[in-house]
């Protein structure tokens, strides 16, 4: 049991994360504490976001010059911070929710009672200048620290993971503001239909796996089969991060791919799909680093170094609605040193045709899309089948992942093909690390690789908002 001199501790840690004032802190913990009967649980779930939002409120509401006041403004009241309005999927047990319920009252809950994350969302990209309202004009280097500017009613989804996840993801937004999205929360990717992905012990060659060995692989001295794939080195240090040679590799290719090897196909999946008749040649995908993980057939236990992203996200994040027209997107709520693993890009595994039936039953308006292509084994000498051809969708059903908006270039986050259960390069983990240290609440995002000039994509590009100093999209 934490002294309660350390738990005070922890949370001035936490708000001075975010760059808030000890003494501005102190007297809004203390009336909180006050509020909540000293339970220092309801302070420290979600990451202190009950001190955080507090803190903002008062701060938004007094402004600048009436900081020092800052006790009496809550004064006797026993109010909860009104943009603190609790919500959960159904059938989600919410640390706070009992108090929460306790403390506001109705017309402080606001208006909505109850959150479906349900199926049925939309699919296809539009450039739509109009909604976004940004341009390349606003132009900055650096992401910086997201946090709630106006005073409005908080609307918070507690676990968006429904309990699937070994940590709950909350969702942030505003009441009324912004439609909740509608999806089925998956940690796995599952098939659709038609793809082709055979899971079997027997496909796993001795050469492919570990089975000799025993305990943690990366505690031996000499590294053992599954090492081979990285070039004889484990792709994780002892400590879960990337080994940072092996990072630096993966974002060297992603910033410069025309400085690295690509493969061509001897027919392009992705230029079939543009025009079925006469394909036009392909364009060339490059040749990814793999991560290979232990598995199954392996001899070591789950506790294995070499077993991270299988193990399933622990980074404490939350989906929030960005300011600059991008829709949701994730946040961090701690500091992630680089080569962090955060999470998979999760979503219904299709064929290349699966997806293109489904773009043209969309209607073609919708704002965002959630494919992503599985190519990184396109070029290898054999035509690829129509049912090997892949790709990721997580429109209807997929994971946190399906929040993290594009960044040209110095996104904070790397995506990386990693090889799990099958050796069949046509199917594969996506796993996103970190490409940097990353301080908590920044926005999370990774540059999709996406090429802004190429009209004959059979997804539209979008407009992009990524306000990085080397965004791509300069034409319009
Ligand atoms: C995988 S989703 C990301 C989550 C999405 N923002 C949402 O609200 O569900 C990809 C979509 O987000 C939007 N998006 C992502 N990054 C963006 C950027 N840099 N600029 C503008 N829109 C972006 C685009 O509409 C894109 O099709």
């Amino acid at each position: 049991m934490m002294s309660v001199r350390e738990r005070a501790r922890k949370a001035f840690q936490a708000t001075r994360a975010l760059g808030l004032p000890d003494q501005e802190v102190t007297p809004v913990l203390e009336h909180l504490l006050k509020l909540f009967n000293n339970n220092w649980d309801l302070i420290e779930s979600e990451d202190y976001r009950a001190l955080i939002d507090a803190y903002f409120e008062l701060k938004e509401n007094k402004g600048e010059d009436n900081r020092k006041n800052v006790v009496g403004d809550y004064g006797e009241s026993s109010r909860l911070p009104k943009r603190l309005c609790l919500q959960d999927s159904e059938d989600q047990a919410s640390p706070i929710k009992g108090s929460a319920r306790q403390i506001l009252s109705p017309e402080e809950h606001g208006k909505p009672s109850s959150v479906n994350l349900q199926q049925g969302a939309t699919f296809l990209n539009k450039k739509d200048s109009s909604s976004s309202g940004c341009s390349n004009s606003c132009k900055k280097p650096q992401q910086q620290p997201v946090t709630w500017e106006k005073n409005r009613p908080l609307h918070i989804i507690n676990d968006i993971t429904k309990g699937t996840e070994n940590v709950k993801i909350s969702l942030v937004g505003e009441i009324g503001k912004q439609e909740l999205p509608k999806f089925t929360y998956m940690r796995d990717n599952i098939i659709y239909q038609d793809a082709y992905v055979h899971i079997s012990l027997a496909r796993v060659a001795d050469e492919d796996c570990c089975s000799g060995c025993s305990g943690d692989c990366l505690s031996v001295s000499i590294p053992c089969a599954c090492a081979h794939e990285t070039g004889g080195e484990f792709a994780y240090t002892t400590d879960g991060q990337l080994r940072d040679k092996f990072l630096k590799a993966c974002i060297s290719m992603k910033q410069d791919p025309e400085g690295h090897d690509s493969v061509y196909c001897q027919d392009c999946p992705l230029e079939r799909l543009k025009n079925e008749y006469k394909p036009e040649k392909c364009k060339g995908h490059l040749v990814r680093k793999f991560i290979k993980e232990c598995w199954r057939k392996c001899g070591c236990n789950m506790q294995c170094g070499n077993r991270v992203v299988q193990r399933g996200i622990t980074c404490k994040l939350q989906v929030f609605w960005t300011r600059e027209g991008k829709g949701w997107g994730v946040k961090t709520l701690q500091d992630l040193p680089k080569g962090t693993f955060v999470c998979e890009y999760v979503g219904e595994i299709l064929t290349n045709t699966e997806l293109f039936e489904r773009n043209l039953k969309g209607s073609g308006n919708e704002k965002h899309t959630y494919p992503v292509t599985l190519d990184a084994d396109w070029g290898s000498e054999r035509v690829l089948k129509d049912e090997e051809a892949l790709c990721l969708d997580a429109t209807f059903c997929g994971n946190v992942a399906r929040f993290i908006n594009h960044r040209c270039f110095d996104a904070n986050l790397i995506d990386i093909p990693v090889e799990v259960e099958t050796p069949d390069r046509h199917y594969y983990h996506l796993a996103l690390f970190t490409t940097r240290d990353v301080r908590a609440s920044e926005e999370l995002t990774w540059d999709y690789g996406i090429d802004f000039n190429d009209d004959e994509h059979p997804i539209k590009a979008f407009k992009c908002c990524c306000r990085s100093a080397f965004c791509r999209d300069v034409k319009r």
